[in-house]
């Protein structure tokens, strides 16, 4: 059975990442949007990242953010990876020189192969539920069968994950890693650490 890695989106606390970390998340996620209710500060995302032990992703979640508002992100906080959750171009994706995954919001109907050829240049395409006026973390799931299979960059499934969803929705699209944010929250930013550790649990077989 492959490897399924898991990232932890939207954490705000120092004892939030550190619970991930301990239960086998691979990276976690910082969201820099403010309008989102688990937006960080630049100061809380240095906290959070300068108490993670090596070999931790550190993942920075934007929704159409003006380039000269990352690029001193950029500067001030050390991400390893970009995830554009918004409607970015290949051009503002790649205008970084930093690798990246694009957040795609699946809805029937959609091409989802013609839809990621559009972003060669990314390392990964995480794949979300769309809703009309919200960007993400709708905690809301879509329906997995409109994913095809052998896609041709590593997925990341995203959108209302749980517990008790993940391994049905592995089963579904056997993707690269899977991504949760609301499934493992005692309420919007704060995470459960039991929640967390199942969550896990089932991502690696239960
Ligand atoms: O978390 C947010 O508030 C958010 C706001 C705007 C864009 C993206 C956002 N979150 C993205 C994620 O946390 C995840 O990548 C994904 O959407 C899964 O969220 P959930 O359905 O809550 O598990």
């Amino acid at each position: 059975m492959a490897v399924v890695r898991s990232k932890i989106c939207g954490i705000t606390r120092v004892e939030d990442a550190l619970a991930a970390v301990a239960a086998g998340a691979d990276a976690i996620g910082l969201v820099f949007y403010a309008k989102s209710p688990r937006a960080v500060s630049v100061a809380q995302a240095q906290q959070i990242i300068a108490a993670l032990p090596p070999f931790v992703t550190t993942v920075g979640l934007f929704v159409d953010i003006a380039r000269v508002e990352l690029q001193q992100l950029l500067a001030d906080v050390p991400l390893d990876l970009l995830q554009f959750h918004g409607d970015e171009s290949l051009e503002q994706c790649e205008g970084y020189g930093r690798p990246y995954i694009k957040a795609l919001r699946v809805k029937p109907g959609d091409d989802l192969l013609a839809l990621m050829a559009e972003f060669p240049s990314a390392s990964g395409i995480l794949l979300d539920t769309y809703v009309e006026g919200v960007p993400g973390g709708t905690g809301l799931a879509f329906d997995w069968s409109l994913v095809p299979q052998d896609l041709p960059k590593p997925v990341i499934l995203a959108g209302g994950l749980t517990p008790e969803n993940v391994a049905a929705a592995i089963a579904a699209v056997k993707p690269y890693a899977v991504d949760v944010s609301g499934g493992v929250e005692v309420s919007k930013g704060i995470k459960d650490a039991d929640k967390v550790r199942a969550f896990i649990r089932e991502v690696r077989g239960g």
